[in-house]
């Protein structure tokens, strides 16, 4: 079954995606995205605008819907096992899906690029941008992930497996790779408890490097809502819980609009 996510009110007709592609040369995509950039920034907003179909003066939390979207249909949803998963990386999916057979944990599904993650989102065809976690085309060689959130938990779990193409010691995974899946997974439960937010600080203490190949979890939850803050804790362990390779602490700001 198709998991989609929704964030809100539905853009408008005119939207940040339908100025990103239009024209399709350069100079305008540029230019309109330093538009973008520079109402994002006069109006204190949020990476979210341009992930979600969250506009001003919409509602904030996402829900998770269990309807197709249909500006993702044909798109492939990248967090579905494919054959580079290692069987920890599957035997970790296979007990978070059995979890949301109860309605308590939500798979969420995700797309090579931000705009297709926006339900009913006018835009579609193909696009340089990339979504940042999912820039490489072959299967394993990137991360491979898959996010479930827990609503009553506040609780965003994200079970992935680092590729080759991401070495940072020999043989380990980059710390900012690392940060990247502290970042998308405690940023993520924000969104999901909240709506749209920006990372405005991140701590991580390293404990011990990530093999590459090996399967992690990153488990975040958000401690404390106060006004516009919104406080997460994360900690990445092995698949197994043996080890601990980061504990972090993160700061998302809500729109200011919201
Ligand atoms: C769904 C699944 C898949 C989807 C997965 C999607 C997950 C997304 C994950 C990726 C997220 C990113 O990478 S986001 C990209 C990286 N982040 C950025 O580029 C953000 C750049 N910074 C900014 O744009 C801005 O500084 C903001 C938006 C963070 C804040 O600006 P603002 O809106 O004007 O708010 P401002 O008044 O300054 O601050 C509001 C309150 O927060 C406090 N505050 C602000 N910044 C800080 C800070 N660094 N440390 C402490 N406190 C701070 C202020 O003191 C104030 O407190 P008080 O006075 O109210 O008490």
């Amino acid at each position: 079954m198709y998991v989609g996510v929704t964030w809100g009110t539905r853009a408008p007709a005119k939207s940040t995606s339908d100025r990103l592609s239009a024209g399709g040369n350069d100079r305008h995509t540029s230019a309109a995205m330093l538009s973008i950039c520079a109402r994002h920034t006069r109006g204190g907003i949020y990476l979210c605008n341009y992930l979600t179909t969250q506009r001003a003066g919409g509602p904030a939390p996402c829900h998770v819907s269990t309807s197709q979207p249909s500006l993702s249909k044909g798109h492939r949803d990248y967090s579905l096992p494919n054959a580079s998963w290692s069987q920890n990386l599957q035997d970790l999916y296979n007990k978070y899906q059995e979890l949301t057979k109860n309605g308590d944990w939500k798979r969420l599904p995700s797309y090579n690029t931000s705009v297709h993650h926006r339900e009913g989102d006018p835009m579609d065809g193909e696009r340089e941008n990339r979504l940042f976690t999912r820039n490489l085309d072959k299967d394993g060689v990137g991360l491979e992930y898959c996010m479930f959130y827990n609503k009553a938990e506040k609780r965003m779990v994200c079970i992935f497996q680092p590729g080759p193409y991401l070495e940072g010691p020999p043989g380990f995974l980059h710390g900012g790779c690392t940060a990247t899946m502290i970042d998308s997974t405690a940023g993520g439960g924000a969104v999901c408890t909240v709506g749209p937010v920006f990372t405005a600080n991140l701590n991580i203490d390293y404990r011990n490097p990530i093999l590459l190949g090996s399967t992690a979890i990153a488990d975040s939850t958000v401690e404390k809502v106060d006004g516009r803050k919104v406080y997460t804790r994360c900690t990445v362990r092995g698949h197994d819980d043996k080890v601990v390779y980061a504990e972090a602490t993160g700061l998302f700001i809500k729109s200011s609009n919201l």
